[in-house]
């Protein structure tokens, strides 16, 4: 693979040298302190010659790269030797040498996510995205082969932004990933539970720990994903803010882990769902799961008529979620001309399309709905690591 080159950013801070524009690749990192909402690193490149499987590969690409916060120590040690991370804005330069399976996840390196990836496809190559739209552009951009992203939460619920998602791509559902969620509280090296006034971490990570971070009387601020709240408390050598994470995150960023298991159930779990650009072929080997999503004319009983034909055919559903339907969000009432929310209906159930009950059940449905989709078929995950 050509080598590519980065193009320098001045650093903010005078300590940090930018390498001479004609310099062999290495990154230079802005650093934006104030930004909490791009907790990720944003990698591009320039003069990347390798043809890429997309058609960016043809163009220049621009390089940024960004890393809010990570401590010198960390820079040396960790960052540079970080997998390059994607950005929406630029997803073409991260071709691979490796053979491994690529797959793309929401956050930095300790993220829950990464973890959730390495379980779903273990000796994977885990790639850290920005945001969940990016991980969904690098699988459909063929720059990652696969993208491991939470769905649902016991204590916190949906993630509603992935639902959204799954109906604006075109990726497969080929897998779910059920992972044990535990949570630390952690803070620089010195610094006690006492002295910490505040809080940072994913919103989902703090809403599951609500009841803990009361009683500590944690004001709490909510950053892009846990491993990144780690890195900036870390990089900016916080004294009054912790930061809840995983027991990797404490490691890889060098904070020190005061309070382990502090999520208010134990038994916490996240589902994620494994995207792909092929869809699975259907067995009926072993327990399977399907995901719709389907819109329904208006009228009485229509949900409960959705809903019987799997009731009928004694098959389980094991989600429901609706989302309001974005580009018509309001349907006119004949009658009064008041009008109403429209949704779209996400469905889980517990049969796999290779059988001849779920495809009736989808025949009869489809009498009466407006929309239907098959999001993906795949095996139920019975595990819990
Ligand atoms: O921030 C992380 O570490 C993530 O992987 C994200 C995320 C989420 O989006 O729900 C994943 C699992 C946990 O439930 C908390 C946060």
């Amino acid at each position: 693979m050509a080598a590519s080159r980065i193009v320098a950013h001045p650093p903010p801070y005078p300590h940090r040298q930018s390498p001479p524009s004609d310099a062999p690749p290495s990154l230079n990192l802005t650093l934006n302190p104030k930004r909490y909402r791009n907790l990720g690193i944003r990698a591009s490149l320039r003069g990347h010659e390798e043809k890429n499987k997309n058609d960016l590969a043809d163009k220049p690409h621009s390089v940024e790269l960004r890393a809010t916060s990570t401590p010198d120590d960390v820079v040396s040690r960790d960052l540079l030797s970080l997998p390059r991370p994607l950005s929406s804005t630029q997803l073409s330069a991260s071709v691979s040498d490796s053979s491994r399976l690529r797959v793309a996840y929401q956050g930095v390196r300790g993220a829950y996510s990464e973890s959730a990836a390495q379980k779903a496809y273990p000796n994977c190559e885990a790639v850290p995205c920005e945001q969940f739209d990016t991980a969904f552009d690098a699988v459909e951009r063929w720059l990652v082969d696969r993208a491991v992203l939470p769905i649902e939460n016991s204590l916190g619920g949906s993630i509603h932004r992935n639902y959204d998602l799954l109906l604006r791509h075109s990726l497969h559902i080929v897998g779910e990933v059920n992972f044990a969620v535990r949570h630390c509280l952690m803070a620089n090296h010195g610094v006690k539970r006492e002295d910490l006034k505040r809080v940072l971490s994913h919103p989902q990570a703090l809403a599951q720990c609500e009841n803990t971070l009361t009683k500590f009387g944690l004001v709490r601020e909510a950053v892009d994903d846990t491993a990144g709240a780690a890195k900036h408390v870390a990089y900016h050598k916080l004294q009054d803010a912790g930061a809840v994470a995983s027991s990797a995150a404490a490691k890889i960023y060098g904070l020190n882990i005061l309070d382990q298991d502090i999520q208010d159930d134990s038994d916490n779990v996240t589902r994620f769902l494994m995207l792909a650009r092929e869809p699975m072929i259907p067995g009926t080997d072993r327990r399977f799961k399907t995901s719709i999503v389907f819109s329904l004319e208006e009228g009485p009983g229509i949900l409960f008529k959705a809903l019987a034909v799997f009731a009928l055919r004694q098959i389980n559903l094991t989600k429901i979620e609706s989302r309001p339907l974005r580009n018509q969000p309001l349907r006119a009432d004949d009658s009064n001309n008041s009008k109403y929310f429209d949704y779209l209906f996400y469905v889980d159930f517990e049969a796999s399309m290779a059988e001849q009950s779920a495809q009736n059940a989808l025949r009869h449905l489809k009498e009466f709905a407006t929309f239907l989709r098959v999001l993906g078929s795949y095996p139920v995950d019975t595990s819990l690591t």
